[in-house]
């Protein structure tokens, strides 16, 4: 079923990016990216492997420096900020990793207070415990508190890495590949709480992703990007109408992979 969000705000943009280049050598990898994203609303970034999904996104988080064009993140021009300002700034963006990134020598309670106790060092012990609580709360998981991430799902490990960028009340959350390996229900119950971080906290998203699945079930708008560029926009029902081959290629590929 095609989504439906009401609570895009379209006067506000969150993320916006004109003209963006990026090259490692002679890889030329983003040759001219313009992407708008406003407040609430889940983008999917769509492309082959090895298109630049990833180097995009880190760019946004502030990992990778750009080249040329403007990156414009939460009123900031990520190129031009201090490394104090991008600290700041990163704090208000959640990084959902490929790999989930739990550390397995803590268990989940201590994952999840890992980030607050590096970065908001005047909480008391019990508004970290109450924070801890309320993240495992949004993703369903409140039972897993005291458990270690090797007696978990791959999905649970998945939702706990969420939880823990939610701990940080993000306004922005990048999903890289978030269903990559998982069952299709549970691929299910990922886009679900996709949808239900976007709507409970407000947050705005890019969600890289090869699983059409998913972009259907979270997207709001989808980018497809080809060649460093993005080639076309729009719903998901819009960008596969389109009638241009090198889409046709791509989903044809994607729907017998
Ligand atoms: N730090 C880096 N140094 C050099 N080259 C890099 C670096 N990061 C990415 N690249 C190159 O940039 C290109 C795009 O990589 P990226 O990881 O963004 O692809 P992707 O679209 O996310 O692929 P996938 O769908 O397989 O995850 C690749 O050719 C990769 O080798």
């Amino acid at each position: 079923m095609e989504k439906k969000n009401k609570h895009i705000d379209r006067t506000k943009k969150v993320i916006s990016i004109h003209e963006l280049y990026k090259s490692f050598g002679t890889n030329h990898v983003l040759r001219g990216i313009d992407l708008d994203v406003y407040q609430g609303e889940n983008v999917v970034v769509l492309g082959r492997s090895g298109t630049g999904k990833s180097v995009l996104i880190k760019i946004i988080a502030g990992l990778l420096k750009p080249d040329k064009g403007s990156v414009n993140v939460l009123g900031k021009d990520v190129a031009g900020i201090s490394y104090p300002e991008m600290e700041q700034l990163r704090l208000r963006i959640g990084f959902s990793f490929q790999s989930s990134a739990l550390y397995d020598s803590m268990t989940v309670r201590e994952n999840l207070e890992f980030p607050l106790l590096r970065n908001s060092k005047h909480l008391t012990a019990e508004q970290v415990t109450k924070a801890v609580e309320n993240a495992l709360e949004a993703v369903g998981l409140s039972q897993t508190v005291n458990q270690w991430p090797a007696e978990l799902s791959g999905g649970q490990r998945k939702r706990i890495g969420i939880a823990r960028t939610l701990i940080m009340q993000p306004a922005i959350m990048l999903y890289d590949e978030p269903t990559a390996g998982l069952d299709p229900i549970t691929s299910m119950e990922i886009n679900d709480l996709i949808n239900e971080v976007q709507e409970r906290f407000n947050t705005s998203s890019i969600i890289i992703t090869h699983d059409l699945t998913c972009a259907k079930a979270t997207g709001d708008k989808l980018a497809v990007l080809l060649d460093g560029r993005f080639v076309k926009e729009g719903t998901f029902e819009e960008v596969f109408a389109s009638e241009d081959e090198r889409l046709k290629s791509f989903y044809n590929y994607n729907f017998i992979t």
